[in-house]
């Protein structure tokens, strides 16, 4: 006894702290252990990137025979349950999120639901959504400004990376909007906004391959989720200046007349009598938006370079509108084949092969007796975009397709690149479709009349730039160069 009362002396513990030690070591490493085996799988089918085959997708041959699948802890169902599923209450939006994007981690609340977000975002948001056409000037003003920094005047043809390029437009477009001209081209600013949801992405997977109930206290500790810490730290730093500088200055006419979202959040919260978190608030917005437009301008581009006969007849559509109507969004309205255009770049490569991820509140059946337990999550698959009974030829692009559907009464109610349907989930379908896709299908439609009626672009090298999928989700190769030169357009902004 004597000999164990030294160590205890000299160790500075007792024994049952020891063993309490001891034990908590053992039950946090099995936890680890047992799901990091049972992670590993999904994880394997999250990291595989193989190269995006369309035709390799199409069901129209097939469709009876789809049998539910499981990736991970989701169900995986069939296109066909969209319309059943989309506005089920019993199938909750805000666990999807919480499941997939971990929404209630400190670091990690920036995204929808989290926990310092009330209802004044969505209707900032849905705000947003009405003014477009006050939009429509700055987003010129800046894809301008980026351009001519970036691109430049060479008449000589060179290079820029496509995605890179595209995802600092849009950043850069998007910062205008969301927190206005003091940072919208600050590159540290820019910096922050799209390396925050590279590194959340990142932390997420980090975080899922440990067990859940460990998660409230391993994110303390992990480097990806110190990081993210320090970058929100860092936000505030910007987003207090921009605020305290605008309180100290005196209101005036063009400060009542600023078009952006941090001070139409300000005013709906006025109004409402309630706070909010202006950091987060922007981080969400720089996430659920950036990183999402920056990619369908990928997309768009790079199938302009591989069907160039698309290009004149979308410079002169452009010109004549904006000759005619002037540079207003109305105008954007007109344009009837860019807007084709988007939409079949996004019915070929979506964002991914899967939406609408929801958890069963309680047990559902399927209108053909498919179970759903209580708990358990299912999301949709998108493969009716390259269902070719529903999408002639859909392996294909083609740019008229939706452009066609307008003359035709029978299926003329969905062709517009923001309009919603099961056939063509690019922006979800039903109640939590993307609020933000107005927003997105503007900040494209503005940014492609300048790169058009400016620049002759193509691909370096094809091979490169072909889409692919990595997990579930549906890029296109982000080594891919664009080589451009400058044109002269025939046309008065
Ligand atoms: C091409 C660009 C975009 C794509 C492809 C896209 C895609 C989507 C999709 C598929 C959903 C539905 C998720 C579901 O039902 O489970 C969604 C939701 C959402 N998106 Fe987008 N999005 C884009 C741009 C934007 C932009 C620019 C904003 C912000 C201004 C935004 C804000 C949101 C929000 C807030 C939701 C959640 C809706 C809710 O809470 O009910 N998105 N988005």
């Amino acid at each position: 006894m004597a000999f164990y009362s030294a160590v205890e002396a000299v160790l500075g513990v007792t024994w049952l702290s020891a063993l309490f030690t001891l034990g908590s070591l053992s039950v946090f490493w099995l936890l680890r252990h047992r799901e990091r085996k049972s992670q590993h799988a999904l994880h394997n089918a999250w990291a595989q990137i193989s190269a995006f085959d369309p035709s390799s997708l199409d069901r129209s041959k097939t469709a009876d025979d789809w049998k539910t699948t499981r990736l991970g802890k989701a169900t995986l169902v069939s296109n066909r349950y969209a319309h059943e599923i989309r506005n089920d209450e019993r199938l909750s939006f805000q666990l999807g999120l919480e499941q997939d994007f971990l929404t209630t981690v400190p670091g990690l609340e920036s995204l929808f639901g989290g926990t310092f977000h009330n209802g004044i975002v969505w209707d900032a948001a849905m705000h947003f959504s009405r003014k477009l056409n006050t939009v429509v000037d700055p987003l010129s003003e800046e894809t301008i400004e980026y351009l001519q920094k970036n691109w430049g005047d060479d008449k000589e043809w060179h290079t820029v990376p496509l995605h890179h390029s595209m995802l600092m437009l849009i950043a850069q477009l998007t910062a205008r909007l969301f927190i206005g001209e003091e940072l919208c081209r600050d590159p540290e600013w820019l910096g922050i906004a799209t390396g925050y949801t590279m590194d959340r992405t990142f932390a997420v997977k980090e975080l899922q391959q440990w067990n859940p109930r460990l998660i409230p206290v391993v994110h303390w500790f992990l480097p990806s989720c110190r990081k993210l810490r320090a970058t929100i730290k860092k936000a505030r730093g910007f987003v207090d200046r921009v605020r305290t500088e605008r309180k100290q200055k005196k209101t005036t006419a063009d400060d009542t007349n600023r078009v952006d979202a941090m001070t139409w959040i300000d005013s709906v919260a006025r109004d409402q009598n309630c706070s909010y978190d202006a950091t987060l608030t922007q981080l969400r917005l720089a996430y659920a938006a950036v990183h999402t437009t920056g990619d369908m301008m990928t997309k768009v581009v790079a199938a302009l370079c591989e069907n160039p006969e698309m290009i004149e007849p979308l410079r002169k559509e452009i010109i004549s509108i904006i000759s005619e109507h002037g540079w207003r969004e109305a105008a954007l309205h007109k344009m009837t084949l860019l807007d084709s255009v988007l939409k079949e770049s996004q019915r070929i490569q979506p964002l991914g092969l899967y939406t609408l991820s929801r958890i069963a509140l309680e047990p559902i059946t399927l209108d053909d007796g498919t179970q759903i337990k209580k708990g358990e999550q299912v999301k949709i698959s998108t493969d009716h975009m390259w269902n070719s009974s529903i999408w002639p030829d859909a392996a294909q692009f083609d740019g008229y397709r939706f452009q066609r559907f307008r003359d035709n009464p029978d299926q003329s109610s969905a062709v517009s690149f923001v309009s919603l349907s099961a056939n063509h989930m690019g922006f979800g379908y039903g109640k939590h479709a993307c609020p933000g896709r107005f927003l997105a299908a503007i900040e494209a439609k503005v940014a492609l009349c300048h790169l058009l009626l400016k620049y002759d672009f193509e691909l370096e090298n094809k091979e490169a730039s072909a889409a692919q999928t990595e997990g579930v989700m549906i890029w296109r190769d982000h080594r891919a160069q664009l080589r451009i030169k400058r044109r002269v357009e025939k046309i008065e902004w």
